[in-house]
């Protein structure tokens, strides 16, 4: 049999962001303008209890007395079933390495475009230096370049897309991915404690847990109102770990009882939520939250961001912890695998993706 023809993905032309701004800083493509209903608020900070995004301290979890380990196990429970994003401070992960990821980071986004399109991240998939999830010529752009690598297993890597400049970065990654995979493991032994669960349920359950890096940087734009840095999107991940590069601005808001919440940075500390297979095993009980990016008329921004996933072969599904007669069952079962390839082949959509695994109910009106 003749192979099947695979049908090329026309994602039309692709301005990159950092040369538009150098070349021509006052103009903003058609394909980057959103619709009307799409454009950002890019509101300074609201008043509580929008501007109270729960704080964990780290330390107390893990090293803390009896009451501060059970008062700080209590934080992230609400944290993580009331706002599915908290900042963790007292982390562990040495200052230095975190000031050398957005160095690095940095300094790659800062390469010439050639230097940086040695390393292409091809349509219609994930990782190399470019734009992600765009699969048609009308689709509109972020304004953001993306870097993104798999890190773990060995099965997600492709070593062609690790960049051989600026010197360090590759084993700089490494590095930093080890300490953060190690936070996300001790990070999911205190969510399954704290949702009644016995503490290693997840990392048993995760086997050799999937893990990509990817770098966003948003530069400067001359009409912050008119663009996203990145568009609404849960994460596809069990959490996600963000880092904000120091001196940055506001630019990551969270969809909070409807409202778009702008999360100020608290210096060293790092951003945690909650991602799609986290609120299917939990049945809903905690919920991915819908977030986006805006972009800043000034100042450029970069984030370093991890996912941190099962491994692609473990079948997911509610846990029968949350599932009861007044929590019917919400989520198919389904391998992570299967939810990684959807999610990779869509574009971003606040929640859409999601809906890969929801039981489908009957409108009863
Ligand atoms: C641009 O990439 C993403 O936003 C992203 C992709 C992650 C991945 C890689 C860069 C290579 C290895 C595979 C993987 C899909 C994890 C987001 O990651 C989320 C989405 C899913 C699904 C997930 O597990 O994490
Ligand atoms: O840059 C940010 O603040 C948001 C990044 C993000 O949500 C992502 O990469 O998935
Ligand atoms: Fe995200």
């Amino acid at each position: 049999m003749p192979p099947v023809p695979i049908s090329p993905i026309k994602v039309g032309h692709i301005d990159d962001v950092q040369e538009l701004r150098k070349t021509k800083p006052r103009t903003i493509p058609q394909r980057f303008v959103r619709d009307m209903t799409e454009r950002p608020t890019l509101t300074t900070p609201l008043p509580p209890p929008y501007s109270d995004m729960p704080v964990i301290d780290f330390y107390k979890l893990s090293k803390g007395n009896k009451e501060e380990v059970l008062t700080e196990l209590f934080n992230l429970a609400t944290a993580c079933e009331e706002w599915g994003f908290f900042q963790v401070i007292n982390h562990e992960i040495d200052l230095n390495l975190l000031e050398s990821i957005e160095n690095l980071s940095r300094e790659f986004f800062m390469l010439p475009l050639e230097e940086k399109q040695k390393y292409p991240m091809a349509p219609g998939t994930v990782q190399g230096y470019g734009q992600a999830f765009v699969f048609s010529e009308d689709q509109k752009l972020d304004w953001c370049n993306m870097f993104a690598l798999g890190i773990e297993p060995q099965y997600v890597r492709n070593p062609n897309l690790w960049p051989k400049k600026p010197e360090k970065f590759s084993e700089t990654v490494e590095e930093y991915s080890g300490e953060i995979r190690k936070l996300c493991y001790n990070l999911l032994t205190y969510i399954a404690l704290g949702l009644g669960l016995k503490g290693d349920e997840f990392e048993k359950m995760f086997g050799i847990s999937v893990q990509a890096v990817r770098m966003n940087y948003y530069p400067p734009c001359s009409r912050p109102d008119l663009v996203l840095g990145l568009s609404p999107h849960s994460d596809g991940s069990a959490l996600t770990v963000l880092q904000q590069a120091k001196g940055g601005p506001v630019g990551l808001q969270i969809l909070k009882d409807n409202t778009w919440v702008p999360i100020q940075p608290i210096p060293n500390a790092l951003v945690i939520n909650i991602g799609d297979t986290i609120e299917v095993l939990t049945n809903g009980k905690y919920r991915s939250v819908e977030h986006r990016a805006v972009a800043h008329e000034e100042k450029d921004r970069l984030s370093i961001v991890t996912f941190f996933a099962p491994s692609y072969e473990v079948e997911l599904g509610p846990m029968p912890e949350f599932v009861d007669e007044n929590h019917p069952c919400k989520y198919k079962r389904y391998s992570h695998g299967e939810y990684s390839k959807h999610y990779v082949t869509n574009k971003l959509q606040g929640k859409k993706t999601l809906d890969f695994a929801k039981i489908q109910t009957k409108n009863k009106n």
